[in-house]
C-alpha cells in the first residue's frame, strides 16, 4: 500500500480521502533531517506552509511521485528540484481565495478604525474614545498589488465599500481590469496615490523586497500597507523604520520574513497589526484545500491525472480524456524515431496535424520528448521532467502546428537528428483507437507498432521482399505483418515488418548485405 506523510496540521477530511488509498502517517513539527530521515519510505508528501520542502529533502524522496500543497502559495517547495527528479507538485489555486481576501479586507477596516487597540484598551477596563479616531475608506485609493484571484476579490469588495481601486499588475490586460472597475497604473504612481496598499502577488526574485528603502519614500505620509501575500515581498526592517519615523501611517501583516516570527521591533510598534499567517486558516478554506490536494495525490497514486500541477502543462482531466490515445501515440513515435535516428540526438521536431493543432495538445509534445528520451533514461522520464531533461541534454525541440487534414482528423509528425542522421515518422489513430505509422523517412506506409521491428531502406526492384522473408525465416523470426512504400516505381522505397520475434544476433548485418539494401534498422518499442 502506497503511503502518505502529511507534515503540517490539515482538516481531517483530507485524511480520510487519502486512506482510501494509502497509508497515512499526520507528523506535524518534524525538522528537515527528521523529515530527510523518513521521507525515503514515502509515495506522496502533503503540506501547508509551515514545512519547508528543500532540494535535500526532493531529492532524499526517492519514491515520491507528489508533493501536495494544501493551499496557493509552494514558495515553500524547491519545485524546480521536485521537477528534476520527475515529482509533481499540485497545489489547490482556488480554495482559500475567499479566506485570505477577507483577512487583508479585514486587516484594512482594523487598521483603519483601530480595532484591535480599542478592543485591548476595552479589556483593560478603560474608555478612550478619543484616542481611537479612525479614518474612512469610503471614497479613499486602495492600491492593489497583484489582480489575480485573491487581489480581484479585495478588489470587488473594496468597490462596494466605496473605494476606488488602482491596480498594478504586469500579466493582466486593461479590459480585464475595466471589467474589474479598477485602473490599471504603474507601480509609481500606484505608491503616490495610495491610501491603502494591499499585496496579493507571489512570493518570486521580481516580487522580493518589492516595498521596501526605495519605495516606501514615494508613498503618502498617511498611507497603510496591508500584507497577507508573503513574507519578504516587504523588506521587514524598511518598513520598521518607516513606522517608526511615522513615515507611513501603519501596517498589518500575516505573514514575515521569518515564520514563526522571531525577536523583532514590529512587536513593539503600535501603528501595527500582525497576526500569525491566518490568511487561509477558515474552515472552510481549510475543507477545501484538504479535499482538493487529497483528491489530486490520492488520483496520482492510482495512475490518473492531477488537476492543479504546478510543474505539468494543463494535464487537466478533460483535456487528458481527449488526449490521452495521442499521448501513447506521440510517445510510441518519440521512442521509434528515436532509435531510427540512433539516439545521442539534437534535435526533434514535433508536427502537430489537423485537430491536433491546438493550443490543449502541448502534452503530446511532452509525450514525444518522453518517448524520445525512454531508450536513455527509462521509467527515470515522466510527463514532469521531459522537457527539463531534454533541455539539459542539449536537445532542441521545435513544435510545430498545421491545422490542415491529410487522410487522418490527426496526426503527428516527429523528426530527430541523431547519431545516424535524421529520420522521421509520422502516426495517426484509426477510428478504433489503434495506432498506425503512417510515413516513414516521407515513404507512406502503413504499419502498427509492435514490440520488435524491422525497417529498411531498399532499392525497389523485384524479389528484394522475398529475400529478406526468407531470410528471416531461416532465422525462425515470424513477420505479423509487413508493408512496403515508395515514391517511384524502382526507386528508393522502404519496408516495415512488424516481428512477433527478437531479431537474433548478426541477423541485422546479414540483411544490410542483401543485394538492393540501403540500410536496415531494428526497433524495440
Ligand atoms: N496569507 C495567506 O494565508 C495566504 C497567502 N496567499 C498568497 O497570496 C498570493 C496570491 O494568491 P492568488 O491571488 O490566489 O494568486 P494568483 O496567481 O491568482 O494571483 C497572483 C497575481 O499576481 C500577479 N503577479 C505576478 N508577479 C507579479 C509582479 N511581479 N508584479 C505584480 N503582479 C504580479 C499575477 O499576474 C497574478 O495576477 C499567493 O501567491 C500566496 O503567496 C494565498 C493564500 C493565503
Ligand atoms: O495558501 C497559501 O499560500 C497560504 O499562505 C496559506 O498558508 P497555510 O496553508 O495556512 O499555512
Amino acid at each position: 500500500m502506497a503511503k502518505v506523510l502529511v507534515s503540517d496540521s490539515i482538516d481531517p477530511v483530507g485524511v480520510e480521502i487519502l486512506s482510501q488509498v494509502a497509508q497515512v502517517d499526520v507528523k506535524t513539527g518534524l525538522s528537515a533531517e527528521e523529515i530527510i530521515q523518513i521521507i525515503p519510505e514515502y509515495d506522496a508528501l502533503m503540506l501547508r506552509s509551515s514545512t519547508r520542502v528543500t532540494k535535500e529533502i526532493v531529492e532524499a524522496g526517492s519514491k515520491l511521485q507528489i508533493i501536495g500543497r494544501a493551499g496557493v502559495g509552494v514558495d515553500n517547495i524547491d519545485v524546480p528540484a521536485a521537477t528534476r527528479q520527475g515529482i509533481i507538485v499540485v497545489n489547490s489555486p482556488e480554495g482559500n481565495t475567499i479566506a485570505a481576501a477577507e483577512h487583508a479586507l479585514a486587516m484594512m477596516l482594523s487598521l483603519s478604525r483601530h480595532i484591535p487597540d480599542a478592543n485591548q484598551s476595552v479589556k483593560a477596563n478603560k474608555w478612550e474614545r478619543n484616542r481611537f479616531i479612525g479614518t474612512e475608506v469610503y471614497k479613499k485609493n486602495l492600491g492593489v498589488v497583484g489582480l489575480g484571484k485573491i487581489g480581484s476579490h479585495v478588489a470587488a469588495v473594496a468597490r462596494s465599500l466605496g473605494m476606488k481601486i488602482l491596480a498594478y499588475d504586469p500579466f493582466i490586460s486593461k479590459e480585464r481590469a475595466d471589467q474589474l472597475g479598477c485602473t490599471l497604473v504603474d507601480l509609481e504612481l500606484l505608491f503616490a496615490e495610495s491610501d491603502f496598499i494591499t499585496l496579493h502577488v507571489p512570493k518570486t526574485p521580481e516580487t522580493q523586497h518589492l516595498i521596501g528603502r526605495e519605495t516606501l519614500p514615494k508613498m503618502k505620509p498617511t498611507v497603510r500597507i496591508i500584507n497577507c501575500s508573503r513574507g519578504g515581498i516587504i523588506d521587514e526592517l524598511a518598513l520598521i523604520e518607516a513606522l517608526e519615523s511615522g513615515r507611513i501611517a501603519g501596517a498589518a501583516l500575516d505573514v514575515f520574513e521569518q515564520e514563526p516570527l522571531g525577536e523583532s521591533r514590529l512587536r513593539e510598534l503600535s501603528n501595527v497589526i500582525l497576526t500569525p499567517h491566518l490568511g487561509a486558516s477558515t474552515t472552510e478554506a481549510q475543507v477545501n484545500v484538504a479535499i482538493d490536494v487529497a483528491e489530486q495525490i490520492r488520483d496520482v497514486l492510482l495512475g490518473l491525472p492531477a488537476r492543479s500541477a504546478v510543474n505539468i502543462p494543463g494535464l487537466t482531466p478533460d483535456v487528458m480524456e481527449k488526449l490521452r490515445p495521442y499521448l501513447q501515440l506521440a510517445e510510441t513515435m518519440g521512442n521509434l524515431v528515436s532509435q531510427l535516428a540512433g539516439g545521442r540526438c539534437d534535435s526533434l521536431n514535433v508536427r502537430l496535424q489537423g485537430e491536433l493543432a491546438t493550443k490543449d495538445s502541448q502534452p503530446l509534445v511532452i509525450a514525444a520528448i518522453k518517448g524520445l528520451l525512454s531508450q536513455a533514461l527509462r521509467e527515470r522520464v515522466n510527463y514532469v521532467n521531459a522537457a527539463i531533461e531534454a533541455k539539459e541534454r542539449g536537445i532542441r525541440v521545435i513544435e510545430t502546428r498545421d491545422a490542415s487534414t491529410r487522410d487522418y482528423s490527426g496526426s503527428i509528425h516527429l523528426e530527430a537528428n541523431g547519431s545516424m542522421g535524421t529520420h522521421s515518422v509520422t502516426g495517426a489513430l484509426l477510428s478504433n483507437g489503434e495506432i498506425r505509422i503512417t510515413d516513414l523517412d516521407e515513404f507512406p506506409i502503413n504499419v502498427p507498432p509492435s514490440n520488435h521491428m524491422l525497417f529498411t531502406l531498399h532499392q525497389d526492384m523485384p524479389g528484394i521482399i522475398g529475400k529478406i522473408g526468407a531470410l528471416l525465416g531461416s532465422f525462425n523470426v515470424n513477420i505479423a505483418s509487413m508493408q512496403v512504400g515508395r515514391k517511384i516505381i524502382r526507386g528508393d522505397a522502404v519496408m516495415a515488418l512488424s516481428l512477433d520475434d527478437p531479431l537474433p544476433e548478426g541477423l541485422l548485418s546479414e540483411i544490410t548485405k542483401v543485394p538492393g539494401i540501403r540500410d536496415a534498422y531494428t526497433v524495440k518499442l
